[in-house]
């Protein structure tokens, strides 16, 4: 593994391969689970959906299937497609066939949203059941605003430099007040969903993003190398406050970075 860093963009953590890449980010995850248990007493972590899933398989596996304290886990979704739970484009149904149903998490402490609501009301909802989860503090809340400050924030990153479901120019992006707002117009299908706002994610102790892939590769340059954008993508939006922000890449994905920023450690 070659470890890097930049000034404004967090962390980067490149791996030759994804099977390295899986067994950093569980490590990673473990570490801040019980780090978070152990000061707070729960842990809270939202995740995305995509190519993130398959990359959490390592989690499933021993050790971490047996050391991690999954009854203290809360899982919430940074993003979810307003679809039906067994749907296939739902990120609830990816996660819970390639992780949660694998681990002993607690059914009730996982927080999928209400698929039987429209995306407006279904973010409303998701962002009520949020407010009382930081009224007793099993989510944390910010030093700085009144935002939920989840203990990690699990993002992934599309070739256009989406986040979540917060698309390049989308209006979303500038929602100032709501945590968790919804889109109907999605530029990749399906339209309608729901997301968490960019004041909820840098409001995050430590958000990730794990981005694999040659057709990132240009993306991955343009967020850290700011080549070529006149707007920031969303992906550049996203720098916690007083969080940590770190990024798995695989080499494919970093192969289109400047030099400096990849040295091998
Ligand atoms: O639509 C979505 O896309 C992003 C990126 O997915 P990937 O498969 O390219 O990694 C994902 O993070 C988000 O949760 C999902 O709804």
């Amino acid at each position: 593994m070659a470890l890097g860093g930049h000034v404004d963009r967090g962390k980067l953590r490149i791996h030759e391969n994804l099977d390295d890449l899986a067994t950093d980010l569980a490590d990673y995850i473990a570490e801040l689970s019980e780090r978070s248990v152990k000061e707070r007493g729960y842990f809270a972590i939202a995740i995305s959906g995509g190519s993130l899933i398959s990359l959490m398989r390592k989690l499933c596996e021993a050790p971490y299937n047996k050391t991690v304290d999954w009854a203290k886990w809360y899982i919430f979704w940074a993003d979810e497609r307003v679809v039906a739970k067994n749907h296939a484009d739902s990120n609830y149904k990816l996660a819970k066939e390639g992780l949660l149903s694998k681990v002993p998490v607690v059914p009730s402490h996982v927080y999928s949203i209400n698929d039987s609501l429209s995306a407006e009301e279904a973010a409303d909802d998701y962002e009520f059941v949020l407010r009382q989860l930081v009224k007793t503090r099993t989510v944390g809340v910010s030093e700085t605003s009144d935002c939920p400050k989840f203990d990690l924030v699990l993002l992934g990153m599309g070739p256009d430099g989406h986040v979540a479901s917060l698309f390049p120019q989308h209006k979303a992006l500038e929602e100032k007040d709501e945590w968790v707002t919804f889109i109907t117009d999605s530029p990749k299908p399906p339209p309608e969903r729901i997301t968490f706002t960019l004041p909820v994610i840098n409001s995050a102790s430590n958000v990730a993003v794990v981005v694999t892939g040659t057709n990132k590769a240009e993306t991955v340059h343009k967020v850290f190398d700011n080549a070529g954008a006149d707007v920031l993508l969303p992906a550049q939006m996203v720098q916690p406050t007083n969080g940590k922000l770190v990024w798995f890449l695989d080499r494919s994905a970093a192969s289109k970075l400047d030099g400096t920023q990849t040295a091998a450690e």
